[in-house]
């Protein structure tokens, strides 16, 4: 399933981070907003569990969370939208994936991987904010079910179709929330209209 999500205040931060003459400072506060904002959205059909808890004034017969929330954000890109979506979740775990992309062959190539313990009971989100050929997406997926995760959502703030495409096709069991879908790749793998090289806005290292 592919669900872009459609909101106004998603729709603007996402305006203010695609043009070019936004800076670094800017371009992250956007990018941890909207993560936020899509977290509620991913979140929304999380399982519950009845607890009965005691409130100042009876016995009280309600829900919470089923199952522990691991985010895996991709490095380095991903890590900008942690933050925002911990708002939301402060009790998620972290794992990190450290990935990057050929800019010849626009292969995938891991330099780092650390994970939770309880990667196998966890909904596991892993976040990266461009899916532009899929390559990287599908590496994280394929290396969080070696750890034994089963229950996975991938949210990213910009796709290809291309992307979407070949993540649906590897891993079909996996959810994919959008804040974009846009036109095209390049002849170079970025995505068209898109917003440039996302680590690069994030960090200032061009
Ligand atoms: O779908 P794909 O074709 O694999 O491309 C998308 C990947 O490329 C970018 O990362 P990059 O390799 O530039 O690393 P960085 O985040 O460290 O800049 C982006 O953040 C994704 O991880
Ligand atoms: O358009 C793109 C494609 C891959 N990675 C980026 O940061 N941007
Ligand atoms: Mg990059």
């Amino acid at each position: 399933m592919v669900n872009v999500i459609k909101h106004p205040l998603i729709t603007h931060k996402l305006t203010q981070m695609r043009k070019a003459e936004t800076g670094t400072k800017d371009f992250r506060q956007n990018l941890d907003e909207i993560a936020g904002l899509m977290a509620y959205e991913i979140t929304r059909d999380l399982p519950l569990k009845p607890v009965r808890v005691t409130t100042p004034v009876a016995p009280c017969d309600t829900y919470e969370l089923a199952k522990p929330i691991i985010l895996v954000p991709i490095l380095r890109a991903g890590l900008g939208m942690v933050n925002g979506i911990c708002t939301l979740i402060p009790i998620a775990k972290v794992a990190h994936i450290g990935l990057y992309r050929d800019e010849q062959t626009l292969q995938p190539h891991t330099y780092f991987e650390k994970y939770p313990k309880n990667i196998k009971d966890a909904t596991v989100i892993i976040v990266d904010p461009m899916l532009a050929t899929g390559g990287s997406a599908i590496a994280a997926i394929d290396m969080v079910k070696k750890q034994g995760a089963q229950d996975i959502r991938l949210a990213n703030l910009v796709a290809a179709p291309e992307g979407v495409q070949a993540v649906e096709e590897a891993h079909p069991d996996v959810d994919i929330y959008l804040a974009a879908l846009d036109d095209h790749l390049d002849a170079h793998g970025y995505i068209v209209p898109g917003l440039g090289d996302c680590g690069d806005r994030i960090f200032g290292t061009k």
